[in-house]
Order: C-alpha cells, then structure tokens, then sequence
C-alpha cells in the first residue's frame, strides 16, 4: 500500500486544501446540535423569538459555510483522484514496457489489464474517498462523542458504551472483507483472461463449433465471480442494520433517561435534542464505515496487485557501464551458450558455441522444439543465458546498451503480429522515418509491393486487427518488409517464410542478398536452408552440426536423412545449382507421383 500511496506526492497541497475544507465542514456538522439546543432552550422555551430568528440565521449561514466547503472539497478531491490514477497508469504502463520477456511471463495479460484498469479505478476511489469522508467519518465520531461529553456528561456515556462497540464490530468486518474482495479480484481475474481467449481465438471456436464449451467456460468463471461478489456484499451489508440497531437502542436509552432528568430539572431539552442530534450523526458518520470498508478493502486488494507489477525486479537492464555503440560489422559469437527458461529447469540450449562473421546468411534447421526460437532470441537480449556468453561485434551483448543493441537487429517472430491502421504505418513500424521510396523498397525486396499495389488505396489500405484482412504469406511478408525498412545489421527471420511458395520465397532470399546485414533464417525447409552460407543443424539444444550444405551432406548422417525426407533425392543429387530450389521441389514432388 505505502509503495502505491507514495505516487500521491506531487498532490499533497490540493490533499492539504480538501482536507482544510472537509474541517470547516466538520466544524459546521458538529457546532450544530449546540445551535440547535441554544434555539429550543433560549428560544423556543423561553419564549424569545428574538432568539430563535437570531440563531436560525446563524444557523443558516453556518449550513451555507458547511455545503460551499462540501462542494469544494468534492472537487478537489476528484482532482486528486484523477490526477492520482493518471500518474498510477502511466508508471504501470511504463514498468511493463520495461519487463524483460521472462517478467512478462510471470503475469497473465488479462491479469495486467485488470491492475491497470480496475485495481487503479479502486485505488482512485479510495483516494477520493479519504479526501471527502474518511477522515471526515472517523473525527465525526470522536468529537461527537466529546461533544456529547460537553452538553452532558451522564447521556453521553450511553454513546461511549455503544460506539467503541460498534468501532470493533466494523475493524473485524473489515478485516474479513479485504480477503474476500482479494478473492473477488482473483474471479475477476479469470472472467477477463477467458474473453481475452475467446475473442482472440473466435475465428477458430466458431470453425471448430466450440461455441457451447467456450461458453460453458465463461458461465462458470462468470458464475464464481457472481457467487463471491455476493459473498462478500452479503458480509459487508449486514454492517448498516447492525449499526442502525444499536445506535437506536442507544436513542431508546438516551430518551428514557433524558426523559427522568428533564423531570428532575439536571438537564435541559435542548440538551437531550442536543445529544439525541449528535448521536443521529455519529450513526450516518458509522454507517458510511460500510461504504468506505469496501472501498478500503477493495483498494488495499487491489494496491497489493499493483505493487506486485511496481516492484518486479526486470532482470534485463542495462549495466552502468554499458557501452553506448552501435552494432558496426555484425559478426555474431555465442560462446558455450546454455540457457533454459526462468520458468523450467530443462535446457533448453546446451553448450553452444558459434561464429558467423559479418553480412553470411545462416540457416538454422532442426526438429521442432530443438531450440531454434530460443537461439534466435538470445541475439537481441531477449533472455540472458544461464551459462557462456552471446558477443556482437566482440562485445558481451550484456555490456552493450539495449537500445543500441535491439536498434541494429530486427526480429521477425514466427508468429506474425501486424497493428491496426495502414499498411504504410506497419512498414514505417520498422522505421519511422523511412521515406516512401525507402518504405516501397523494402516492400519490394519482401516481394509484396506488387500485392499492396492492388488494393484499392495501395499503401493507405487499412489492416484489421492482427491483419485480419491479409492472408498468411500476405502477412509474413509484410512483417519482414517492416523489419527489412529498418535497414538492420542483424536480421532474425524465424521460420517467416513458411507460408510462402517456393518461387516466391526463393526471389525474397535472392532480394535479401541487397542489405549488407547478418541473416539467420530459422527454417523446415532444406530448399531455404540451401540458400544459406552456413548451415546450423540443431538437436534437442545442441549444436550438431554446421557447416555449407555440401559439407553437411558429407559429414551429417541426420542432415543427409532431412535432405532425402524433403526432396525424395539422395543427398549428393542436390549438388545441381543448376536446378533452381523451387524447381527441385516441383521435380522430386512429380517423381513421386510418377
Ligand atoms: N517461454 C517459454 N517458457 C518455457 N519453455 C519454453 C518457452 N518457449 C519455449 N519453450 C520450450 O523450449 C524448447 C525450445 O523451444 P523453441 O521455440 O526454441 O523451439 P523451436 O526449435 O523453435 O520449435 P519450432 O520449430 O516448433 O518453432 C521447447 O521444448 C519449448 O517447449
């Protein structure tokens, strides 16, 4: 909570000035029943309407003070409120663009979503709430007590019986209520990240006719959430019937024995009016205890979650010393490389040592879940190694500031993830400042200019979510023209060309040869694997083998078994360059079904 409170520095005057305003309300609330018992003692009593015009009137100006400071005070604190949850937002916000992807993982996005949305709308509330009445709630009961104590000591000690009863009954349901509202934040949790799922994944529920178990899903988180929002309401309402029951037994007492005193002449009428008045507005001022136990409760749940995203510790930052170059050559070293991930303890790479030197293309081919991804990954300091060293340019990428490390290298996942808005703003995502020959270029070489240039606006062709619009080959090569803007020194293409045919695919690593830069193309495919200068043959973590594709025929037995399982050839017979890759998948495909 403190961590969470702390952001509300910057606000402590406007804090200063609600506050100040809520006391002249306080002041006015509890000056009151002693105007009133001036009126009926002096006034109506006495018989002196002098009196009563007199005091009404003060009594009016006073009310006039009381709602002027009120509404003031309201706005104020709704300055604060907002203010405060504008800030909270934007650090949240700010801390999880830092996260390194392992931070990432510890949190599931519906579960980010829900902090920076609800929990920061609950600890706003709570702010609010502490501007405007619940310091105001609490100084209301004590000083209506004292007060009480002033008028008449023997009435008042009715109260002081009652509301120190009342105080501890509340303390313990606001106890219980913080760990239920927990759990109904955790329910709220579930029901987001079950739509997030469905509404990511529609396309393939309705294909799959999965509607009724999606739904089945949803009914059950949504019936969980229900079930303990009731629980917790059920617990938190049962504390204004409790209040308002002894506090109107303490009423019953305090007239009974107001009614004997007055007959005895020890007490006055306005007095008991007086004390009567004070303990009404200690029960509003406790009854509001309900309201502002639940948004307490609610706000401590919810600032606990926020702190958890705070006060992650990213474990990718730059060192103190880290060198600020950019990447020059692009010579890529990884040095007895073994990483697993922070989540396993499996690994998933196991002693990999490399070189490729500036400007090779380096295919990496292996089994899925041999590693390939992760390799990948390593190169932009998306994850460290547990074991050894990745170098660029002889630097341990560790020593290197990440902007100017991730500023030469672009990365283009296998899975495809475009934005909304136009084609030319997904391509300028590589580059801000590519102009349009620059942006057209790239679309070229990515061979997709052609394709952009037959949609009705070309450039300006607005993409759906996701590019919903696009088909899958569409989409890879938009993704790598993007990349290939950026004019990188180290291109990452993970398996980006699967949904392109052959010819297609085979012009784009032709057209790749144009950029000076580092290639590493993650690959199934022994025709794009051929285009390459190395090959890097990956097992279960392990580098197996390297080398050009002819030495790999030579010296890898599993190499020679990918070869023959591709193209139905033998190995040696790939020696043809003469044959176009495409080609020899056109021919062997026909061989077979000869
Ligand atoms: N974020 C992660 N957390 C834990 N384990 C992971 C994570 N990502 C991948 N793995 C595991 O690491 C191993 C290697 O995964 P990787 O994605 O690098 O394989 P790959 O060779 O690229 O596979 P594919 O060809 O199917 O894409 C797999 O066993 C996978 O289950």
């Amino acid at each position: 909570m403190q961590q969470v409170l702390s952001y509300l520095k910057p606000y402590r005057k406007w804090m200063i000035v609600a506050w100040a305003l809520m006391l002249i309300e306080l002041l006015v609330e509890l000056w009151q029943p002693l105007l009133m018992e001036k009126i009926i003692d002096d006034g109506v009593m006495a018989k002196n309407l002098s009196v009563v015009w007199t005091w009404g009137a003060v009594m009016l100006g006073a009310s006039l003070l009381s709602f002027a400071a009120g509404i003031a005070n309201s706005f104020a604190a709704s300055y604060v409120g907002q203010e405060y949850g504008f800030a909270i937002r934007k650090h949240l916000f700010e801390k999880i663009q830092s996260f390194s992807f392992a931070n990432l993982e510890r949190f599931p996005t519906a579960s980010l979503i829900t902090r920076m949305t609800n929990d920061v709308t609950q600890i706003q509330n709570m702010v609010f709430m502490s501007l405007r009445i619940a310091l105001r709630a609490p100084l209301l009961v004590v000083f209506g007590v004292v007060m009480s104590f002033a008028v008449h000591v023997q009435l008042a000690l009715v109260l002081a019986v009652a509301v120190p009863m009342l105080v501890m009954f509340l303390l313990w349901m606001m106890k219980k209520a913080v760990i239920s509202f927990s759990l109904v934040q955790q329910t709220l949790d579930r029901v987001n990240s079950v739509m997030r799922e469905n509404l990511a994944g529609m396309r393939l529920i309705k294909a799959w006719m999965r509607g009724t178990y999606e739904q089945e899903r949803f009914i059950k988180a949504n019936e969980t959430l229900m079930k303990r929002t009731i629980s917790v309401l059920r617990l938190v309402e049962t504390i204004t019937p409790v209040l308002l029951f002894v506090m109107n037994m303490a009423i019953i007492v305090i007239l009974f024995i107001g009614r004997i005193d007055i007959q005895a002449g020890s007490i006055t009428a306005g007095q008991v009016v007086a004390i009567v008045n004070y303990t009404t507005r200690i029960t509003s001022a406790l009854s509001m205890f309900a309201f502002i136990t639940m948004a307490f409760s609610r706000a401590k749940a919810s600032s606990g979650r926020i702190a958890d995203v705070l006060s992650v510790e990213v474990d990718i930052e730059d060192d103190k010393q880290a060198c600020n170059k950019a990447v020059e050559q692009g010579e890529v070293r990884f040095e007895n490389v073994s990483f697993r991930y922070p989540n396993s303890r499996v690994l998933v790479l196991k002693d990999v040592s490399f070189v490729v030197r500036p400007h090779e293309t380096v295919a990496i081919l292996g089994a899925t879940g041999s590693g390939k991804s992760t390799l990948l990954q390593l190169i932009p300091r998306l994850y460290d190694p547990v074991d050894g060293r990745v170098m660029i340019d002889g630097i341990d990428i560790r020593q290197m500031k990440q902007e100017q490390l991730r500023a030469s290298i672009r990365f283009v996942p296998q899975e495809v993830l475009l934005f909304s808005g136009t084609i030319a703003e997904n391509i300028r995502f590589g580059n801000e400042h590519a102009s349009m020959e620059e942006m057209i270029q790239a679309a070229k070489h990515a061979q997709i200019h052609d394709t952009i240039m037959k949609f009705p606006n070309g450039y300006e062709t607005m993409i759906g979510q996701k590019g919903v619009n696009l088909s899958g080959g569409q989409k890879q090569r938009l993704s790598i023209a993007r990349a290939l803007v950026g004019m990188p020194k180290i291109l990452l293409l993970d398996d980006s060309t699967s949904a392109l045919d052959l010819k297609t695919e085979a012009k784009l690593l032709k057209e790749l040869k144009w950029y000076t830069c580092t290639t590493f193309i993650v690959t199934q495919k022994i025709q794009t694997a051929m285009e390459a200068d190395t090959i890097f043959l990956l097992d279960d973590g392990k580098l197996l083998a390297k080398g050009s594709h002819d030495e790999l025929l030579e010296k890898s037995e599993l190499y020679r078994k990918i070869v023959a399982s591709q193209l139905g050839k033998k190995g040696h017979e790939c020696y043809d360059r003469d044959i176009e890759p495409w080609q020899l998948r056109d021919k062997s495909s026909k061989q077979k079904t000869t």
